[in-house]
């Protein structure tokens, strides 16, 4: 039976340092208040133990609200927490072994930064993509170079699982993502040092759903 894919609409991305201050989980309540449908914990400075803290925090406020929390990097703490799934990179631990790790109903998600990553994405393992940068970006220094909307286009019709595009994503050109063939839209700082997280999300699900009406109203 295949995995229940979540709704990857607005895909929030954590990041404690871009909240301006702002408990994270006062970010991540407003984000899904406002419309955010999947939460990734990306801790990149902290122990494993404070992320471990920050990950059981976030699950007893996710879990009723029915909305999967995806750890960033750490398979180990993704199974530690009982979390929905990883999201790994292409230096990070390789998504079989997540997989084999996590077991057959976890959300296994890859990143895709262009054509050459492709053969890296085994669609009987990997779950969805997260193709990126799309526009150039603040938030991650070691980012690749942006490809822009045409390549996304073109890595879309490529890639046999859902996509959500990062990098550099707004709700002023969310709608061009989305009708490039984005499913959904994967942010960090235009939620998490929005001045109001709640309105930001409720703004970039509002831009998802005008992408895909102007995606459907296209031809071809
Ligand atoms: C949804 C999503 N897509 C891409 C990434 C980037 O992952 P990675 O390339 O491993 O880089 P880091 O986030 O680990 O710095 C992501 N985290 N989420
Ligand atoms: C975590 C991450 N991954 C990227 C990739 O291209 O794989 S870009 C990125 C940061 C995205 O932050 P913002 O929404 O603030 O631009
Ligand atoms: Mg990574």
């Amino acid at each position: 039976m295949p995995r229940r894919m979540p709704d990857l609409s607005v895909y929030l991305v954590t990041d404690r340092l871009l909240s301006r201050g702002r408990a994270l989980v006062d970010v991540v309540l407003a984000a899904i208040r406002g419309g955010a449908t999947v939460v990734q914990l990306r801790e990149k400075e902290g122990s494993a133990r404070e992320t471990l803290e920050l990950g059981r925090a976030l699950l007893e406020r996710l879990r009723p609200l029915g909305v999967p929390l995806i750890v960033n990097d750490r398979v180990d703490l993704a199974l530690a927490l009982g979390a929905d799934g990883v999201h790994v990179g292409q230096g990070d631990l390789p998504p079989e072994v997540a997989r084999r790790l996590l077991g057959p109903d976890a959300l296994v998600g890859l990143s895709i930064t262009g054509a050459a990553d492709l053969p890296t994405l085994d669609p009987a393992v990997v779950d969805y993509a997260g193709v990126g940068p799309i526009f150039p970006t603040g938030s991650k220094a070691d980012a690749t170079p942006a490809l822009g909307l045409e390549e996304l286009a073109r890595l879309r019709r490529l890639l046999p699982v859902p996509v959500v595009a990062i990098g550099g994503i707004t709700a002023a050109n969310a709608p061009a993502v989305i009708a490039a063939g984005a499913d959904g839209v994967s942010v960090v700082s235009a939620i998490c040092s929005a001045d109001n997280c709640e309105v930001a999300a409720s703004a970039l699900a509002q831009a998802v759903r005008e992408g895909r009406a102007r995606r459907a109203s296209s031809p071809g």
